[in-house]
């Protein structure tokens, strides 16, 4: 099935927009977990098994499998969701961008190696380092628009012409790049303003939306101003305010807990 519509039925089956970021932090697991062989894994798993019903995918971001050399595990978390809880597409969260040769080794990496079912990567090199990843017709291609992040404004609003330079990316997506439909953009939650901009932009197109609980997002004007025509269209991800919930031998029922909450509070503005 392609990525939008596994997404979409993930959505409606569990009546959620919510993505829970799987952001492995060894140092914050509880002392049982940091003791096992593959903390990592296990870890993941227990968040895994604890918000699957309350969850539209999954998105485990790389660079905390790559920093403590536990590639392994991230390809036997994402082994685990796709055996365990087939329904929920993942997100691998990269943010690639390079030359085409180079990105072919990318998308090879995302899609093949660790069997993903969507990447984000940066646009910032053009059409030609994006396509290596849009031809994989049945994945996701998720292209940084405007970030969540402070430093974010200070380059993606510059000005082009009469446009913001995000607005200028979120066109080329919708026109350009999106030639096999399978295009996303990431739009973070910390900036509503933009996010009403951009939908306006883009129609029903879908985005990742992070920046929710630990960045500080605002619930209520994120759903607003970044819903499409369907009541849908947005991947709200958060990480670190589920799976850091509680840092005891409780943390599951925590990230729980934490999910139903930021799933409800979604939900209520739809
Ligand atoms: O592409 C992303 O996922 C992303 C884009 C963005 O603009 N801002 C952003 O925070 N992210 C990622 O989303 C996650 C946010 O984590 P929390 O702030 O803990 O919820 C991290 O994995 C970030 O790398």
């Amino acid at each position: 099935m392609r990525f939008l519509d596994q997404v979409q039925a993930a959505m409606r089956k569990n009546n959620s927009l919510l993505c829970v970021g799987l952001d492995p932090l060894p140092e914050k697991f509880p002392p049982h977990i940091q003791a096992l062989e593959q903390p990592i894994l296990e870890f993941n798993r227990f968040i895994i098994d604890a918000t699957a019903d309350l969850v539209c995918a999954y998105k485990p971001q790389a660079a905390h499998y790559h920093a403590c050399g536990a590639e392994d595990q991230l390809a036997q978390t994402i082994e685990y969701i796709k055996d365990n809880y087939p329904d929920i597409p993942v997100i691998l969260d990269s943010k690639r961008g390079d030359i085409g040769s180079t990105a072919d080794q990318y998308a090879t990496e995302a899609f093949e190696r660790y069997g993903a079912d969507a990447i984000t990567i940066n646009p910032y090199m053009g059409i030609d380092t994006i396509e290596p990843f849009t031809r994989y017709e049945e994945k996701g291609t998720i292209v940084l628009c405007r970030t969540s992040n402070p430093g974010a404004a200070a380059i993606q609003n510059l000005k082009v012409g009469d446009d913001f330079l995000y607005e200028v990316i979120a066109r080329k997506a919708k026109e350009e790049w999106n030639s096999h439909n399978n295009l996303l953009l990431v739009v973070g939650a910390t900036n509503p303003e933009e996010l009403k901009r951009i939908r306006a932009i883009t129609g029903d197109m879908t985005f990742l939306v992070p920046g929710l609980g630990a960045q500080g997002g605002d619930v209520e004007a994120t759903v607003k101003s970044g819903l499409n025509s369907q009541g849908e269209g947005i991947i709200v991800n958060s990480s670190r305010g589920i799976i850091y919930a509680a840092s005891d031998e409780n943390f599951a029922e925590a990230a729980r807990a934490a999910a139903i909450e930021l799933r409800d509070q979604v939900n209520q503005y739809r």
